[in-house]
């Protein structure tokens, strides 16, 4: 049985409001990322008292409100399902704040987390403010939407991203990770992959292995479900006929993504 491999659960934990993951250092292997998706019916509520935690709250799909009390940001979210590939709004909540979302629609909201102690001022990331790219050629193509990238220093250690890859297609590929804190080499940063797939009926792979053996899943990855990369590399590959979505989530003790190919497998992109 997989330990990094996490099944949607189903637990209303508020009126209209239903979590289907929560990822943090008491449920799992990682102590720099945290993650929650939760369902919120129209009119729902969510609400969350902030540690010593960042948080970047992503509208997935469906438009929300979210408020920290003294700012209020509505029509937050501009898609109705992570196929339309364009990116969607987010906003940013430093540590030692609350928040609630408030949904205007049917939505699906993922809540991003890492420690944090210095106070950012929250700030609305416009899906217009995304960083757009089209990687990798042959069957190695992928759409990526950089909502926090490392470019960005308006925040202490989040980074997201949201990755699509089209049918027959491999992304995260060739084999990288960042698992050693070894910069300018090499960046460690755990991270949380969240995945849907069109149609829903479908499947990816994903593979995480380190280069000893001591990590080595291969995961067939459904819709909604969520893999946890604490360290190794970790390839996904597409089937035939379904496209994939996933929204990365990575933290560590230094915020700058410097990744490490499979040397191995990084003869793919001399091609
Ligand atoms: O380029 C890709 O295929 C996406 C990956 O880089 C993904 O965001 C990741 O693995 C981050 O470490």
């Amino acid at each position: 049985m997989s330990t990094l491999l996490r099944k949607p659960q189903q637990q209303n934990i508020r009126p209209g409001v239903t979590l289907l993951h929560e990822v943090n250092a008491d449920h799992s292997p990682l102590h720099y990322v945290g993650f929650k998706m939760i369902d919120l019916e129209p009119g729902a509520l969510y609400d969350e008292v902030l540690g010593r935690t960042e948080c970047c709250i992503v509208a997935v799909t469906g438009t929300i409100t979210v408020s920290d009390h003294e700012q209020t940001f509505a029509g937050v979210g501009t898609r109705t399902s992570v196929f339309e590939k364009k990116p969607t709004d987010s906003v940013y909540i430093s540590n030692d704040r609350s928040f609630v979302v408030t949904a205007e629609t049917i939505a699906r909201v993922a809540l991003c987390y890492s420690p944090s102690s210095v106070q950012r001022p929250t700030r609305l990331i416009p899906a217009s403010e995304n960083s757009v790219e089209h990687r990798g050629k042959y069957n190695n193509q992928r759409l990526v939407h950089n909502i926090l990238p490392d470019s960005d220093q308006t925040v202490n250690s989040l980074l997201v991203v949201e990755v699509i890859t089209e049918s027959a297609n491999w992304s995260s590929y060739p084999p990288h990770k960042h698992d050693v804190d070894m910069l300018p080499a090499e960046s460690l940063l755990e991270e949380t992959y969240y995945h849907e797939i069109d149609p829903v009926q479908g499947f990816v792979f994903q593979r995480v292995y380190t280069d000893d053996r001591s990590i080595d899943e291969t995961m067939a990855v459904e819709h909604r479900n969520v893999v946890i990369v604490p360290a190794g590399y970790h390839p996904v590959g597409v089937p035939d006929g379904y496209t994939s979505y996933y929204l990365n989530v990575m933290a560590g003790p230094k915020r700058i993504w410097k990744f490490h190919n499979d040397p191995d497998h990084e003869w793919i992109l001399q091609r």
